[in-house]
């Protein structure tokens, strides 16, 4: 059975100060409407930068209804090494963190991300029992060049070599769509993931939808039949309006 995954990914924001104050105010917000404890099969994961790690992960470990999860945004394919900047998955296992985001399409285009690094950092997560989140998706030049699908198979065909489907998320996330308020029409980012999942071995694998996610469109979002969560940005850095994503309203 696929699981619901809501997570936030609050990229290069929010020091641990603000990070404590996020977590002082969003489990009170999330029972506001205590949707979310309700929904057995939903998790709710929040992928935080590596300064806020420990501090968020003592914090969201305290809350036990719903559980909060805590993510970290990236991780290095090797378990130590002379790799300034980097972060090893043992030095995540310690502190109890269970997933990471592997290939944000910020990290391919900033950073040099290529397909190979990224099926690497899927290998290391899932050697250390992390569960990582593959993002995948196409330029706006690549979508209206038609080349959407080809693009996006090749980033599954390279990015997946190896890797076992039965502790992976995937993401959707149309890089047009990021961060610019443009959201993919939902019967497109809904087609598209049914084109992803017809490529995979394992049916149940979750895949989210990424991009300018808001509460004003969660809940057409999640009504749509192939999307089964959402990576969200900007929009999670606000406790009250993250825990509105969290509580969307089923159709
Ligand atoms: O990882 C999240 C995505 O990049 C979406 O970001 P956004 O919600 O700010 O558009």
């Amino acid at each position: 059975m696929r699981k619901i995954v809501i997570a936030g990914n609050w990229k290069m924001y929010k020091t641990q100060s603000e990070a404590k104050a996020f977590f002082a105010e969003f489990p009170a917000q999330l029972n506001a409407t205590a949707k979310a404890a309700s929904v057995t099969n939903q998790q709710i994961l929040i992928c935080v930068p590596f300064t806020d790690l420990a501090i968020s992960q003592v914090v969201a470990s305290s809350v036990t209804s719903p559980s909060i999860h805590i993510g970290a945004q990236n991780l290095h394919w090797t378990d130590c090494g002379a790799f300034t900047g980097e972060i090893a998955a043992p030095m995540l296992v310690e502190l109890g963190i269970k997933f990471a985001i592997v290939g944000h399409s910020e990290r391919r285009q900033f950073f040099g991300e290529t397909d190979e690094t990224v099926n690497k950092r899927l290998k290391a997560a899932q050697k250390h029992g992390i569960t990582p989140i593959l993002c995948v998706g196409e330029s706006k030049q690549q979508r209206d060049a038609n080349e959407t699908e080809a693009w996006i198979f090749s980033q599954l065909e390279y990015g997946l070599k190896e890797v076992d489907q039965q502790n992976l998320i995937i993401a959707y996330e149309p890089i047009w769509a990021i961060g610019t308020g443009d959201t993919c029409e939902t019967a497109e980012a809904n087609r598209v993931i049914r084109l992803i999942r017809s490529k995979l071995s394992n049916p149940d694998v979750t895949i989210q939808y990424g991009g300018s996610v808001k509460p004003e469109n969660i809940d057409e979002i999640m009504a749509q039949p192939e999307i089964d969560g959402v990576l969200v940005g900007g929009a999670s850095l606000d406790a009250t309006g993250f825990a509105r994503i969290v509580n969307y309203q089923s159709p």
